[in-house]
């Protein structure tokens, strides 16, 4: 592909002088972790949100598959803190990664345990992946997932979204929601973007688009990166923490800082933090401890 940023400057838009091959691996994340292999990166990550939400499930006060919608898959599970009002709280919703393609709500309850010991709801947020679902579907059901847990707890301490990966970008999404049609604005007060993607262009030109079948004006369309410099924020003292893993791949890098700019260039209270020592999967397994770095900034963000 031609490079249109002149001869001598880097182009703006590294992935499209990449080979195929080399795109395709870019936008792999288990062939980045350095400590295991692929396979077993994968492999840990998924027990790890199995044995935490097993453990959430038979320790904390919660109320499972609650619906937030009609259609078959919009539930979501909540997590409270042991005695205590459940309305007037903190909420914190967490939407899954996996591409949107793979991982469901029963293997993400990483963050419960460390959260709900400090006062904070976990609400951890099924969508219906693909093929079943679309992108257009997955953001409309999070941005319903959203006015949900505002309608029914409407005297919260704040809303706040975090994502990972895939679900960073259906957090991201939220920034844009327009909220006058679900009947409520959220009192959305943070949200924590987790190696996410930002622009789904280049993701139009690799593996996962099989099961996404993605055209270049759906990708743009869900593209969070084109549209965020010009959106307002409801509230402008939100804040947005764009976070991503020493060792996510270096497209991966490129995603999180070029949409942490297009944030500052908007009106949005944003801040960028590259997690020491930390792969794509160790960024959200160390959730599960009450004394990682990422647990702690999510905990100050909270409580300030
Ligand atoms: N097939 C992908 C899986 C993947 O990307 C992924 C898996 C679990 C949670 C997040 C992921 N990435 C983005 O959503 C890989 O091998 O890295």
């Amino acid at each position: 592909m031609m490079d249109v940023s002149g001869v001598g400057f880097p182009s703006k838009v590294p992935w499209k002088k990449m080979s195929a091959e080399e795109l395709e691996n870019q936008y792999c994340p288990s062939r980045w972790v350095v400590r295991l292999g692929a396979e077993e990166a994968l492999r840990t990550y998924s027990q790890i949100g199995i044995e935490a939400t097993t453990r959430a499930r038979a320790t904390r006060k919660s109320l499972l598959h609650v619906p937030y919608g009609d259609g078959e898959g919009e539930k979501v599970d909540i997590y409270f803190p042991d005695e205590s009002a459940e309305d007037s709280l903190p909420f914190f919703l967490f939407f899954h990664g996996g591409y949107w393609q793979s991982g469901s709500k029963d293997e993400s309850a990483f963050m419960v345990d460390p959260l709900t010991a400090q006062g904070v709801a976990v609400v951890i947020v099924a969508y219906n992946i693909a093929p079943k679902g679309t992108l257009d579907h997955m953001v409309d059901q999070v941005t319903r997932s959203v006015a949900f847990v505002q309608k029914r707890y409407p005297s919260n301490k704040g809303i706040y979204l975090c994502g990972h990966s895939a679900g960073a970008h259906l957090a991201a999404m939220m920034l844009l929601a327009d909220w006058t049609k679900h009947g409520v604005t959220p009192n959305l007060r943070g949200f924590f973007l987790v190696s996410g993607v930002f622009d789904l262009e280049p993701i139009v030109y690799t593996s996962q688009n099989v099961a996404l079948q993605l055209t270049l004006e759906d990708a743009q369309r869900n593209s969070p990166q084109l549209k965020v410099a010009q959106a307002q924020p409801v509230d402008p003292t939100c804040r947005v923490l764009v976070v991503v893993g020493q060792f996510d791949s270096p497209e991966f890098h490129r995603q999180s800082w070029e949409f942490y700019q297009n944030l500052c260039q908007g009106e949005w209270k944003a801040s960028f933090e590259e997690l020491h020592d930390v792969d794509h999967f160790e960024i959200v397994e160390n959730l599960t401890q009450k004394d990682n770095v990422l647990t702690q900034i999510i905990l100050k963000t909270i409580f300030q």
